[in-house]
């Protein structure tokens, strides 16, 4: 059976409003199929943060359509995208965002407070979640007492524990040494091979290189490049391209 999309992109893109006008994600289509690792690399201001708001349901797009699951996500009240951001995405950030004075299991059960979950079952899958992330020894520790690798071990955990269908990453070894990220990319290879559908941020190629389908962002404008016979990006197809027959 073809893995169905998770995420489906219909001619979205986004320009702030300004004064001035900022085109900060230019019209694209784009479909992410569920299993998928997929990196985006692009330098500062290319439009990598504005495409994570998008596919994360925190902002909305100005044009075209946006597919969650299957969902349209066009036009819902902003309570209804949390609902879905909450119970179907999971975040994982450079820089952790614990709550410094709770426990590793506790920062994992929080994240479950809103979703619906019985308080009964929460800290049972909290340490599900961290044993998953290889950190069942330490559920009791509080961050300051953690390592940079097991921190973000544990905001992986905390992004898990809802049983997303998509876990986006904004640069998750930006804070970390090369060993400690590779330690952390070696449990997202994991969670690819156990069928999670990712989605990598990052601006480091050796990161990029682990996903299995690699995108660039340039100017705002998403493209994929052609495998390695042929290094030139290819667009993807925007809405542009299909006004004008492309
Ligand atoms: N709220 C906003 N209003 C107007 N322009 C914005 C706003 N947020 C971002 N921009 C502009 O949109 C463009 C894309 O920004 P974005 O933050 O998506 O880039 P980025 O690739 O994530 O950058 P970085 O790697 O530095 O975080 C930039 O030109 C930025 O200045």
């Amino acid at each position: 059976m073809t893995p169905a999309p998770v995420i489906e992109f219909r001619g979205v893109g986004l320009t702030y409003p300004g004064p001035p006008p900022v085109p900060a994600f230019l019209p694209v289509d784009l479909v992410i199929t569920g299993g998928e690792y997929v990196t985006i690399t692009g330098p500062s201001g290319s439009g990598k943060s504005t495409f994570l708001n998008i596919a994360g349901l925190i902002d909305a797009p100005t044009e075209g359509r946006c597919l969650l699951d299957g969902m349209d996500t066009t036009g819902l009240p902003d309570s209804d995208r949390a609902g879905l951001r909450g119970r179907r995405i999971g975040f994982v950030f450079q820089s952790f965002h614990l709550l410094p004075h709770r426990s590793a299991l506790d920062n994992v059960a929080l994240a479950m407070v809103y979703s619906g979950v019985p308080r009964r079952e929460r800290a049972a899958r909290a340490r599900d979640a961290l044993v998953r992330v290889g950190l069942g020894h330490r559920v009791d520790a509080m961050p300051t007492r953690l390592s940079g690798g097991e921190r973000q071990r544990v905001a992986i955990a905390r992004a898990l524990v809802g049983r997303p269908s998509l876990l986006l990453c904004d640069e998750p070894t930006g804070n970390l040494d090369t060993a400690t990220a590779d330690s952390v990319l070696a449990l997202l290879d994991d969670l690819h091979k156990d069928g999670m559908t990712l989605v990598v941020i990052t601006h480091d190629a050796a990161v990029a290189a682990r996903g299995s389908r690699a995108l660039a962002i340039r100017d705002g404008r998403l493209t994929e490049p052609r495998p390695a016979r042929d290094a030139r990006p290819a667009p993807l197809h925007t809405s542009a391209d299909h006004r004008s027959g492309a």
